[in-house]
């Protein structure tokens, strides 16, 4: 079901198409009414099937609000078709928070999401496995904080485990079709092969080379995707969100870092962790980084 609603302000009339797939049953027919908006010219239009109850969730967008159908069962909500046109999905599912259910060719259940845009979400399975993606059900959440949330997951759920004593495949503990996984955080680099392993030059020269030969090198505590230290953590932060290609070295890691940490101290000459190097020369440790990222220094130095 489509409609055009036209509304207009002092100064121009729109006029948009809105898509209500699981909204117009048979015996219900839409009400338009207007009411003007605090602090906006445009008069705000408002489709309602019923008279506004508590559990009814509105919608609002820039110079609209539209009254959608509060959360149902997953057994009474309305099972539509995902269009094969990618482009078309946003107009078909709600680009708002709230759970879906993805059902096969089949019409067997999936997959049981939370969403806060169900129609990207619904955009991105397509993409990745549409074979597995024919028909959605959804439902959205008034205040969909993430407690409201899980809990309109929680009682889909429950009733589709009642109802087959089966969770639906998507979500059972390992299946990693549906979710997507962060990306694998590049490993730490080891100073040397192990403790066991005597070294035949010294741990300075190790160092040395390392720093000479890698771009951009963060000494932390910790690994980079497990920093131990607040400092550390921050330091590694700010290089992935310049999306900086970096080394980084653990100096608590005894095993294959044995004696770095006291050592590097001597080599820069600075007494703390962490250290970050740039093209083999001491930038500086936590403060200075973060000093040069708020002034937007950074890019310009690894950029060299
Ligand atoms: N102000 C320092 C903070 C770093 C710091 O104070 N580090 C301490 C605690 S993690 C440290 O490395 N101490 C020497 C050590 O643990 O060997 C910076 O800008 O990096
Ligand atoms: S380890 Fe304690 S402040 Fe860094």
């Amino acid at each position: 079901m489509a409609a055009t609603i036209n509304f207009t302000s002092p100064t121009k009339t729109q006029s948009s198409r809105f898509f209500f797939p699981d909204l117009l049953g048979k015996n219900t027919t839409p009400t338009l009414s207007f009411y003007p908006i605090p602090k906006s010219s445009f008069l705000l239009p408002s489709i309602s099937l019923r008279p506004a109850s508590k559990s009814d969730v509105v919608i609002k967008r820039r110079h609209l609000s539209v009254v959608v159908s509060a959360l149902k069962n997953l057994s009474h909500a309305e099972l539509v078709p995902v269009p094969s046109e990618s482009d078309a999905i946003p107009g078909t599912f709600p680009s708002i928070s709230g759970v879906y259910a993805v059902y096969d060719g089949n019409e067997d259940l999936q997959f049981l999401g939370i969403s806060r845009n169900i129609a990207a979400s619904v955009v991105a399975h397509k993409k990745s496995v549409p074979e597995l993606c024919s028909s959605i059900k959804f439902g959205v959440v008034d205040d969909p904080d993430r407690a409201a949330l899980t809990q309109a997951w929680k009682s889909w759920m429950e009733e589709h485990i009642s109802a087959t004593g089966k969770v639906p495949p998507g979500n059972e503990p390992g299946n990693s079709t549906w979710v997507r996984q962060p990306p694998k955080k590049k490993p730490d680099l080891k100073l040397t092969p192990g403790r066991h392993v005597k070294l035949t030059v010294p741990l300075e020269d190790l160092i040395d080379r390392l720093v000479k030969e890698n771009k951009v090198v963060a000494f932390i505590k910790g690994s980079r995707s497990a920093p131990l230290c607040g400092f550390s953590q921050r330091v590694v932060g700010i290089l992935e969100s310049e999306g900086v290609e970096y080394e980084s070295v653990d100096v608590l890691d005894e095993q294959y870092n044995s004696g770095l940490r006291e050592t590097l101290k001597k080599y820069s000459n600075w007494p703390t962790f962490p250290q970050i190097f740039v093209n083999g020369e001491l930038i500086g440790g936590c403060d200075i980084l973060s000093s040069m990222y708020e002034k937007g220094e950074l890019k310009d130095l690894l950029k060299k």
